[in-house]
């Protein structure tokens, strides 16, 4: 009989921390929560203690903190705040694996803490591999832990994988959707409005991801991901709209063979094979029903339409620093988007002012990333001010 897991989930008030708790509560033998993390969301965090008693959380403020103490009284477990909150969150002695699901470039510092301190990784969180991949991959492998991917297609990949030979890989496909506008022609798309872009038309996810899909950016965000995670050139890496989100991604072998992972489209069965690999949790989940299905269909992305993956491939290209100054420009850009101050066409302007100002330094340090994270926000961010102003843009 197996060991219980133990884990720290970051981001546990999340979409996928959310459903990363539905599978640790459907297996109690199974999975104990050591940690937990959140960012402003306490009411929820709040239930989250009370279930599941983790030993220590986290949550961003120190106000936070302190309204937690004092709603969970004699019941609270140890409360922290702040980046070393998350960190000590990540790091804890009694953690077998962590599940990063922060959003953003706020996930790169505790995942990267809890790689050094030899955690096992379940990554949602792209991000940390899109800033700073180079530095991910070498400190994963310093430090002998296993990075499993929870991001739909990386995780299809990953099976697609398994059993066969790095070297017999021709290309690697990921799908994608295609988003909400999948077929809004360029001039309606200058008009769309958050709900329109939130509206994913498969997925159920947070609302930065959900921006991202619309843009592609996520598809982008994602061929980075994978360049890192499988160390497979972005030549060989294609992408093809499915707008069925069935075929999860693909592989294509040297001798023609295609080999795919298939399934409805609910985050459970990736985090689950994440959580338990190479066993498989028996899920309560509908059977996919393929007699149903009367078209799975595939097709090139537009790049005209979709800029941003293009914009993601640029980077990737440009190397060193250029996927977080791209990572930060989107995530300011998209809060703009959110907060209304910029249209959804500004998304892609913004991240390609950001990636023109840009002289590219090589990744030798994980603080590089931090600054170029830092500088990618205030660029973005001078770009959607001079906008606000007045000033002319591409
Ligand atoms: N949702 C999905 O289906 C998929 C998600 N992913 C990836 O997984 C990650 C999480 O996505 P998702 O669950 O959708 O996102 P959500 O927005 O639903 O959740 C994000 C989590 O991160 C916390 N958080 C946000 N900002 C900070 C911060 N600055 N410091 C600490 N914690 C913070 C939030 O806390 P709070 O809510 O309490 O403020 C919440 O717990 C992303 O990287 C996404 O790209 C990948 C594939 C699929
Ligand atoms: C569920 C998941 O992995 C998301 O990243 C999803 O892929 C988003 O859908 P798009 O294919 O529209 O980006
Ligand atoms: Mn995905």
């Amino acid at each position: 009989m197996a060991s219980v897991k133990k884990l720290g989930i970051l981001g546990s008030t999340g979409s996928i921390g959310v459903s990363t708790l539905d599978i640790v509560a459907a297996f109690p033998e199974q999975f104990e929560v050591v940690t937990l993390t959140a960012g402003n969301n306490l009411a929820r965090l709040e239930e989250q203690i009370r279930r599941f008693r983790p030993k220590m959380v986290a949550v961003i403020s120190a106000d936070g903190a302190q309204q937690l103490k004092e709603r969970l009284g004699a019941d609270a477990p140890q409360i922290l705040s702040g980046v070393e909150g998350l960190v000590a969150c990540a790091c804890h002695e009694d953690i077998d694996m962590v599940v990063s699901a922060i959003v953003g470039a706020a996930g790169l510092v505790p995942t990267m803490s809890a790689i050094e301190t030899g955690k096992d990784i379940a990554l949602a969180n792209k991000e940390t591999l899109v800033t700073a991949g180079s530095l991910v991959t070498e400190a994963v492998a310093r430090h002998g832990v296993r990075l499993f991917p929870v991001d739909s297609e990386h995780s299809a990949i990953f099976q697609s994988l398994e059993g066969h030979r790095m070297d017999d890989v021709r290309r690697l496909i990921l799908t994608a959707s295609g988003g909400p506008f999948r077929n809004r022609m360029l001039a309606d798309m200058a008009s769309v409005t958050p709900a329109d872009a939130l509206a994913h038309p498969n997925w159920s996810m947070g609302r930065k991801i959900s921006i991202d899909s619309a843009t592609m950016m996520n598809k982008g965000l994602e061929v980075i991901e994978a360049r890192w995670l499988f160390d497979v050139p972005a030549e060989r890496i294609a992408v093809h709209i499915h707008p069925q989100s069935i075929v999860h991604s693909l592989v294509e072998y040297v001798d023609g063979a295609v080999i795919a992972q298939l399934g409805i489209p609910d985050m459970k069965t990736p985090i689950a094979y994440a959580l338990s690999h190479p066993t498989r949790l028996p899920l309560d989940l509908p059977p996919l029903d393929l007699c149903s299905m009367r078209n799975l269909t595939f097709d090139e992305p537009d790049l005209e339409r979709f800029p941003c993956l293009a914009l993601a491939y640029e980077a990737l290209a440009m190397g060193g620093t250029a996927p977080a100054v791209l990572n930060a420009a989107n995530e300011i850009a998209v809060d703009a988007f959110l907060n209304e101050e910029i249209a959804f066409l500004d998304i892609a302007r913004v991240i390609r002012a950001a990636l023109q100002g840009l002289e590219v330094k090589p990744l030798e340090h994980i603080d590089q990333v931090l600054r170029a994270d830092l500088w990618g926000r205030k660029e973005a961010r001078r770009f959607i001010d001079a906008r606000g102003e007045g000033a002319t843009v591409c």
